[in-house]
Order: structure tokens, then sequence, then C-alpha cells
């Protein structure tokens, strides 16, 4: 096998646009690392047939792929709309309405029963992740009317954001929890879940996973400003974060996601945690065959930000050029991560210094990694993990060589799709020699290369990793 030519993860959602067997094997031979079913939209059996395709394809091509279900969480949306769009324009009056009514030309159905109960006069409503703009002028039992401040054209199903409204509702619904019921009925491995506020939001969905016996890695989505403030402990209690732009860019001052981004990838990093950075990374390619420059130039700084992986959300969705979106972001990771070192946030000898002098048995085997593979020109880091904890302190200092996972657990080896740079292969037995042979015979490795291998030999009662041997493949 050869393994992909970049280290960053991409995710890329699974839509209407590529929800067929053939672009999903496109989509992964271009480089999609984790597939996001994103149950915001489409119904059960859409998601089935996904997952079976995304399950099929990733077998017979031989490449692992991981499945991500992004939970809906409480955001207001916007009902369906005759012919699926209406045209908003300036200084127009439209009316958005409870009654369960096809829009049309000047009225807009809300999805939520208590809507106007949320706003008053004056207030300014965003549809469409801000695109089109409202302010609101009365407010009835069941209407609120509104004066377009920003036109556009509305589609069925959009967001509705109003940032200052205390939204008398828990991030994770009733809804969510049945979805997650699927979820885990139905395989999947991540769970992302939408407008977490505080760590307490996080521990009910693993409390759930745990009370059916199951398995999901868990992702915060931070979208809303108390996910912001309350990040440590979101962090702590979550596997991953995405950092969710798209609902972000609404609910706080669009001017201060650069610095926030750079500041919570940061955080995650160095707890071993996937960030993923994810919306509009690549969005002109949902009409268009290349991206714009600035587009480009954001992948590759979430990429020197130090995120683990980025995501498309429409452009492999709904667009029309979901196979080239994933190729280009592929191209960008690959050209850019050579960089890290020199103009990236996130470098391997400055990271080091972070990591305690007085520490733990972990800070020592990681520090001294990082040492080795400053003297030795080794050709993969290969990490036996049960977990895969080790595999992710490993990757936080993001080394140019390849973090080969070796597990016996299919669940840990797809969890690892998120982190930089790992790539996880599951085996009966995590003893040398076994590895050796699975790399061997896969062709990853050839006699003489020099390799580094972590290891968890028993000291008492331990046994996580506590030794690194460095050799030569026999
Ligand atoms: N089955 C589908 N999966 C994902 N997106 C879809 C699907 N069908 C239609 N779409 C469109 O593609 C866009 C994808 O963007 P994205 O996945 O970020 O969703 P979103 O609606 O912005 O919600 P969220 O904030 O929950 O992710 C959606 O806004 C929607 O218009
Ligand atoms: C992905 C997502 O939910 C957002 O950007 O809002
Ligand atoms: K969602
Ligand atoms: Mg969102």
């Amino acid at each position: 096998m050869r393994l992909p030519s970049h280290k960053t993860k991409i995710i890329a959602t699974i839509g209407p646009a590529s929800n067929d067997r053939r672009t999903i094997e496109s989509l992964i031979k271009a480089g999609m690392s984790v597939a996001r079913l994103n149950f915001s939209h489409g119904t059960f059996e859409e998601h089935k047939k996904a997952i079976k395709r995304i399950r099929e394809a990733s077998k017979k091509l031989g490449r692992r792929v991981a499945l991500l279900g992004d939970l809906p969480g409480v955001k207001i949306r916007v009902g369906k709309l005759l012919g699926g769009k209406i045209e908003l324009r300036r200084n127009q009056t439209v009316t958005l309405t409870t009654e369960d009514v096809e829009g049309m030309e000047g009225i807009i159905p809300v999805e939520f029963k208590d809507f106007p109960k949320l706003v008053s006069p004056g207030d300014t409503i965003y549809l469409s992740d801000g695109f089109i703009v409202l302010k609101v002028v009365k407010v009835t039992e069941k209407e609120v009317v509104c004066k377009v401040i920003v036109g556009g054209t509305l589609y069925s199903h959009k967001g509705i954001n109003v940032p200052n409204a205390r939204i008398p509702l828990e991030a994770v619904t009733e809804r969510d929890f049945e979805i997650l019921e699927f979820m885990i009925e139905n395989d999947v491995d991540i769970v992302g879940i939408s407008f977490v506020g505080s760590a307490y939001d996080v521990l009910k969905v693993r409390r759930f996973i745990k009370e059916h016996n199951a398995r999901l890695f868990v992702v915060a989505k931070i979208e809303r400003p108390d996910a912001v403030r309350n990040f440590d402990e979101i962090l702590s209690a979550a596997d991953g974060v995405m950092i969710a732009r798209g609902d972000l860019g609404v609910e706080m001052p669009i001017e201060k996601l650069p610095i926030l981004q750079k500041k919570l990838i940061e955080k995650a990093v160095m707890a071993g945690k996937p960030a993923i950075v994810a919306t509009q990374m690549l969005e002109s390619m949902t009409t268009e065959k290349l991206p714009t420059r600035a587009e480009v130039t954001d992948v590759a700084n979430a990429i020197l930000d130090g995120a683990d992986a980025v995501m498309l959300s429409e452009e492999t969705a709904v667009g029309k050029y979901p196979v080239d979106a994933v190729r280009m972001m592929a191209r960008i990771a690959r050209a850019t991560e050579g960089y890290r070192e020199s103009f990236g946030n996130v470098r391997m000898l400055e990271w080091k210094e972070k990591i305690p002098k007085k520490g733990t048995i972990k800070d020592a085997i990681t520090r001294s990694i990082i040492e080795a593979l400053q003297v030795i020109d080794a050709r993969y880091i290969l990490t036996p993990t049960r977990s895969g904890y080790t595999a992710r302190l490993i990757s936080r200092f993001r080394p140019k060589q390849w973090i080969l996972a070796f597990t016996r657990d299919e669940k840990v080896a797809n969890s690892l799709m998120l982190s930089y740079g790992v790539y996880p292969f599951v085996v009966e037995s995590d003893d040398e020699a076994e590895i050796l042979q699975v790399i061997k015979g896969l062709g990853l490795a050839k006699e003489e290369d020099t390799v580094l291998l972590t290891k968890g030999a028993p000291v008492g009662k331990t046994v996580g990793t506590n030794t690194i041997r460095i050799f030569q493949v026999p």
C-alpha cells in the first residue's frame, strides 16, 4: 500500500452530490480520511446507504475511512420553501411564521414553535450562516415581521441565528439522542455535538453512549460564545474539538475568528486532542472548478495553526466538484506541511519545551522521541496503542515521519483517522514481530530502514508506554 501524500486529515461531508458508490470511491482515492454525515439534513435511509457505501468502498480500496455523525443540536432552521428557494431583496418586508406552511415570496416558515418568544422589535436575525440579514419590525404570537437589511437567495432548511437571544433549550435535544441511537446501531465512529455550551453537554452524551454499551469518539463543536468561554472544561470532557466557523462566525464578531482559531487549536493540540477546522474552507468550489486564492491560503493557514483535520461541507455535500475539492485540499496540505517547523504555530522543537522537565514516564518518553528524531533519520514511528492515547501524544509534536499506530481495536483505529500524521492499522497482537511483518507485508518498509518503536514493557503494574527502541528493520 501507499500512505497518503499528506498528513493533515481531510473530512468530507457526504450529501446528495456525493452519496453514490463511484463518487465515494473517488473521494477516498483523492484523500478523504473521514466521511461526515450531517444529520441536520437527509433521512436515516440516505445516511444508512451512505454508511454502507463508505464501508464497502473503504474495504475494496484498502483505505481506512472513519465515519463522523454530526448531530443537529438546537439550531433553528428555515422550513421548506416552494421550489427549494426564494429571493430576498433589500428593504422588502418578510414574515417568519411558525405555521406549518411552505415558504414563498414574503413568507418564511420557521421550524421552531417558540421562535417569536426569542426576538423583539429591533433585533437582528441572520439566515444562512449570516449571508442574509433581517431586522425585526413586529412580533405576534406566531409571526415575526422583518425588514430585509441584506438580501440574497434563501434555500430550504438553512440555519437561523439570533446571536443575542437566550435559547431556552438544552444543547443536546431529544431528537439528538434518537440520532445518537441510530449512530450506535449503525456503527458510526465519531459523534460531533453541535452547540455545546459547557462540559455538561458533552458528559450527557458520554453517559448515553456508555448506557448503550457503545463507544464513540466525542467531538465537541465550538460554535457559540458559551463554548468559547467554557473551552477548557469542554476540551477536557471531549475527545476532540471542531472549530465550527459557520455558526461561530455569526454568533460572535466575525473578525475575532482568526485569532480564536489559533488559540483554540493550540490548546487542543497541547492536550493531545484532535482539532478540526470547518466551514467555507473551499466554499467557492461548490460551484467553481478552482478555489479562490483566499481559500487556498485559509486551508494552508489552518494547517500552520496546527489543525489535525480540515473539513469540507457543502463543497462535497451539494457542490459540483466534490472530488476536486478533496484533491485540492490534499494538494494544499502536501505543499504546506513541510513548512510547519519554519512558519507554523505548532513547532516540534518549541513545543518540546512545554513538556514538564519533572513529569511522568510519558513525558520522558515523548521528550526522548523528539530528541532521537533530531539525531537519527528514522523512516517511521511505530506505536502500539490500546486507546490511541500514545499515538496522539506523539502526534502533538507533528514529527515529519508518519506515526504508524497498531491497535487491536477497530474503533480506536478509526478514531485515529482524525489525528495529524497518524496512520492506524488493526493487528491481532501488538508485538514487535507482528508489527514488522505488517509493514513489510504492505511494502511500507524494507530491510535496513531505521525505525523508532514505542513499547509498554511491564514495570511493576505499569503497562503504559515506557520504552523506545531504535533499530533497523531486519
Ligand atoms: N444530506 C446533506 N448533508 C449535508 N448537507 C446537505 C445535505 N443536503 C443538503 N445539504 C446542504 O449543504 C449545506 C452543507 O453545509 P453544512 O454541512 O455545514 O450544514 P449546515 O446546514 O450549515 O449545518 P451545521 O451547522 O449543522 O453543520 C447545508 O447547509 C445544506 O444546504
Ligand atoms: C460545521 C458547523 O456546524 C458550522 O460550521 O457551523
Ligand atoms: K449538524
Ligand atoms: Mg454549525
